[in-house]
């Protein structure tokens, strides 16, 4: 292990992966790829890109909720199949269970998955300390505001123990203030779990605080045209945006996004 607590292991293998849609209308959509990434296990990635380039494609293709149409998708060296065990996921848009209190919200997937009641109980404790929502562990989402509700998602996702996170524009929603405060709060999920994180996010900002690694995609069909290594050491937090080194880094995922998202526009005026 690095001093990062990263590994050398691979934990994802894209190789050559692509994905194309057919419209309604029996058009063709080359939606992403062919896109090589390898995401080291216990390592943080982000990937930034343009609008449309495929970030999610790529998300459902490694949440196994979609198979690539070329190219393969290895986890842990298998071929992803399915939802594989190991693997929480995060969306931006609030998912979680209007019906259901906080701690029920949060025990959700242990009882589904049958664990011992005991089990459950112990998980959920953890989970409401660990993501302050001890508080409000009777409430119903309705009664929380947007960064509360998303701590619930996150919870209920942290509870099933996955070694894998992959986050889609997870505080996409929130605004910037309670967006750094939870940057730092995934961190900290981050060291104390081991768990490998992929965040897709839209903001370059929260790519530099939050990684160890930035791999930036090209306009659709989505490729990574550039991967950027941060540097900054496990035990950081949001204070990083003071350092000197974060307008480099900024600019430097920056010059390419902007020439891609430039090459879209155009595109799209054409
Ligand atoms: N089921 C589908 N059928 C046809 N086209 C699709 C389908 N899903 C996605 N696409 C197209 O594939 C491309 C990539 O979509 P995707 O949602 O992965 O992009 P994205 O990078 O996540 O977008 P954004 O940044 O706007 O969230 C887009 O042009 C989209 O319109």
């Amino acid at each position: 292990m690095t001093e990062n607590g990263q590994t050398d292991v691979p934990c994802v293998e894209l190789r050559q992966v692509e994905q194309r849609f057919t419209t309604r209308k029996g058009g063709n959509v080359h939606a992403l790829g062919p896109l090589d990434l390898t995401l080291r296990r216990g390592e943080f990635l982000s990937i930034v890109g343009p609008s449309g380039c495929g970030k999610s494609t790529l998300l459902d293709i490694l949440s196994g909720l979609a198979r690539p149409a070329a190219g393969q998708a290895l986890l842990n060296g298998q071929p992803i199949r399915g939802v594989p065990d190991g693997v929480g996921i995060v969306f931006q848009e609030d998912a979680s269970f209007g019906w259901l209190t906080v701690e029920n919200n949060i025990a959700f997937g242990l009882k589904r998955r049958g664990l011992a009641r005991d089990d459950i109980a112990a998980r959920v404790e953890h989970a409401l300390d660990f993501m302050g929502l001890r508080r409000f562990r009777t409430s119903y989402p309705s009664q929380l505001s947007g960064g509360m509700r998303q701590r619930v998602c996150i919870a209920r996702t942290l509870v099933m123990r996955p070694s894998l996170i992959l986050l889609d524009e997870p505080f996409g929603a929130l605004d910037q203030q309670t967006r750094l405060l939870m940057g730092d709060e995934l961190l900290r999920l981050w060291r104390e779990t081991n768990a490998t994180i992929l965040l897709i996010t839209h903001s370059l900002d929260e790519a530099v605080m939050l990684s160890d690694r930035i791999g930036v995609m090209s306009a659709r069909p989505g490729r990574l045209i550039k991967l950027v290594e941060t540097g900054w050491p496990r035990e950081r937090d949001s204070t990083v945006v003071s350092s000197p080194h974060y307008g480099d880094l900024l600019s430097e995922i920056w010059a390419p996004l902007r020439a891609e998202s430039n090459h879209h526009m155009a595109a799209n005026n054409a």
